[in-house]
């Protein structure tokens, strides 16, 4: 008796945002199916009958085994609608300009809170700077439509990147383009605090002439503390250094020689605030940064000190900044950001006297902005089209022949049930420490969640899903004698402790298994149970485990023939001679349910599986 089923599998796609002529890797690039699983053009379900029943929905069976997503086509399609993005802060016109070439682009600043929920859920990209708040609460009203959010800036303190992991949004930033300005917005606070420029200014403004009450202090000679010795903090050193002060910084994870070749000492973080003249801050927000600068490490400062901000308001307990200020330990201080932005009229810090304020000014200058909105408009643009972007946030980064290798992972969540624990083998040329599989076990849980559940599966939020299915996936890799080139020689994937609904694919060991290699660029299965093949993923596949005799081949290929279905090549795996065998057989149509009755009708054929990859 046969036993037939029909699945279609996740195959490596382009969007229907690809770009006319994709270069060859970018049809395996991984991003489109993790990105678009909205813009899959069908998906098949069919009964595990031997009388297939294939329905057009989107929706499981009951046993929820077997529907996946079917493929868009490879081709540029510019009927279909463009990609709507949402740019929710003034953007330099240059990324503006880049956006519209590629999608519809809403321009629509100074949004409440309510209108950005209702935007992001007809948007598929958002871009923000600093002044939007993208809280959980904006990715839920986005309903899984937005696939990417966009910072045009460097903190992304004011996304929230679980909620983006989550529901499967990718964070991309704009790192590098302001980096110069914000450096030089530190220099412009440190010589305006040092010399009073702006209580002079706004003095004179007054009427008055105050030339003993702004008597200022030298920098030359003096140390300037850099705390965080990343872009910014690095650029700050080097001009610092030109003006001829003495620079230490304090990063635990900045690498020694690199602060060593600009002549700046790397110091614990006491030694810093303890022995500076002046202080510059150039960390990140976060929760080991917050409030870092409080009543506590105020004391520890030298008097007199005087401080300048224009990483984050937050790493500043600002009340007792104010009670520095009070006590004469801190002399002076010189910000750009706050806690709060806008900072409330009457804040006692920002009326200050010895206080200098600019309005998170950093990164506005004419050239970083362009440079800004150039950078996010390319990484979003990227990201939807499915390009990988390399200021993902929140993303595994590795290398794209990775993604050739998510097909051989795809057909064996449709042969188990109730899978818990899967053990997958890498084996590779390269050394351990050189193999990163993060986006492999992506792929993997993809392929094996997506078909048995409803989440949405991708590159980042796997992980995520795979704990909360529970789902045990362990990790093994073997290094073999191949060429280090390729990252991945083999991959083996193995579900353990299941029942299979094709006992073909259930090893000597008694757990489904598949193994797949990369073959000139085209992911081939080379292994299903213990029976060894040789078959592209691609197209349409016919797997039948039967008898080992003679005929076989006739007989089906014949069955074939007379639908009109084209055989485009034929594989045959056996254990042991005259027993039982695996013929894989490619086809260039899609039989339809009658010619797959017939074949799971003839004897010798023990059951048998349609793929469409
Ligand atoms: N005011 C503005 O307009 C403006 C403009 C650009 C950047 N920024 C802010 O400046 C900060 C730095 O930006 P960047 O581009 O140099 O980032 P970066 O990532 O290149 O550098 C940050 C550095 O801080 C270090 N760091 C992390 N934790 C630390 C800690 N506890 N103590 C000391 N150092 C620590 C990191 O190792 C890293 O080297 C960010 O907060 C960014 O948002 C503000
Ligand atoms: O982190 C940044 O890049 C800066 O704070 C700039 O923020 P902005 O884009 O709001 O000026």
């Amino acid at each position: 008796m046969a036993f037939s089923t029909s699945c279609s599998s996740v195959k490596a796609v382009n969007s229907r945002w690809t770009s006319p002529s994709p270069s060859p890797s970018s049809r395996f690039a991984v991003l489109p199916v993790f990105l678009h699983r909205r813009y899959a053009t069908s998906v098949k379900l069919t009964a595990t009958s031997a009388a297939l029943k294939t329905v057009e929905q989107t929706t499981l069976t009951e046993d929820n085994q077997f529907s996946t997503i079917g493929s868009d086509s490879d081709e540029y399609n510019p009927t279909l609608p463009k990609p709507r993005i949402l740019v929710a802060e003034k953007l330099g016109e240059a990324g503006v300009n880049l956006l519209r070439e590629f999608g519809d682009v809403d321009c629509s600043y100074d949004l409440s809170p309510e209108d950005l929920k209702k935007k992001v859920a007809e948007s598929d990209a958002l871009i923000v700077r600093s002044g939007t708040k993208v809280t959980r609460e904006v990715f839920e009203a986005a309903k899984g439509r937005m696939k990417v959010v966009g910072r045009a800036g460097v903190g992304i303190d004011n996304v929230d990147l679980q909620a983006a992991t989550e529901h499967g949004c990718l964070v991309v930033n704009a790192p590098t383009a302001n980096t110069v300005a914000a450096a030089e917005h530190g220099i412009a606070l440190l010589a305006c605090m040092a010399r009073n420029v702006a209580q002079a200014d706004a003095s004179i403004k007054a009427g008055k002439w105050e030339r003993s009450k702004y008597v200022g202090v030298s920098l030359v000679g003096k140390t300037l503390a850099v705390m965080g010795f990343g872009k910014v903090g690095t650029e700050v050193a080097r001009r610092a250094k030109g003006l001829g002060m003495n620079v230490i910084s304090h990063d635990p994870y900045a690498p020694a020689d690199r602060a060593r070749a600009l002549g700046v000492d790397l110091v614990s973080f006491d030694q810093a605030i303890s022995t500076a003249d002046f202080v510059s801050l150039h960390m990140p927000l976060t929760p080991a940064t917050k409030k870092v600068f409080n009543d506590e490490t105020f004391s520890k400062m030298k008097k007199g000190v005087r401080l300048i901000n224009v990483a984050r308001g937050g790493v500043i307990d600002e009340d007792a900044l104010v009670r520095a200020l009070d006590a004469g330990i801190v002399a002076q201080a010189a910000l750009d950001v706050f806690c709060e932005e806008p900072p409330s009229k009457d804040s006692k810090l920002i009326q200050h006297e010895n206080v200098t304020v600019t309005p998170h000014l950093g990164a506005s200058t004419k050239e970083a902005q362009e440079g800004v909105a150039i950078e996010i408009a390319e990484a979003v643009a990227g990201a939807l089209r499915g390009e990988l972007s390399a200021t993902a946030v929140n993303a595994p980064m590795v290398d794209p022949e990775f993604y050739l290798t998510r097909e051989v992972s795809c057909p064996i969540s449709i042969w188990s049930k109730g899978v818990q624990s899967i053990r997958v083998v890498y084996r590779s040329a390269r050394n351990r420490d050189d193999l990163d599989t993060r986006l492999l076990r992506a792929m993997i849980t993809k392929g094996i969640i997506e078909p048995i559940s409803d989440s949405y599966v991708n590159l980042v939020n796997a992980d995520f899903i795979a704990k909360q299915k529970g789902l045990r996936i362990s990790e093994e890799r073997m290094v073999v004698d191949s060429s280090p080139e390729y990252p991945v020689d083999s991959i083996q994937v193995q579900i353990l402790n299941v029942e299979s609904n094709f006992a073909g694919a259930v090893s000597d060991s008694g757990d489904i298994s598949i193994e797949g290699k990369v073959k000139y660029g085209v992911p081939h299965l080379t292994c299903v149970g213990s029976f060894g093949v040789d078959v592209s993923l691609e197209g349409n596949l016919i797997l039948c485990r039967q008898v080992d005799q003679p005929g076989m081949i006739g007989q089906v290929g014949h069955i074939l023939g007379e639908q009109n279905v084209n055989v485009n090549f034929m594989s045959v795996g056996r254990t042991v001679l005259r027993k039982q065998a695996i013929m894989a057989i490619g086809v260039d149509e899609e039989p339809d349910n009658k010619t797959l009755e017939r074949i799971g009708g003839v004897s010798a054929i023990e059951e048998f599986v349609f793929l469409k990859l």
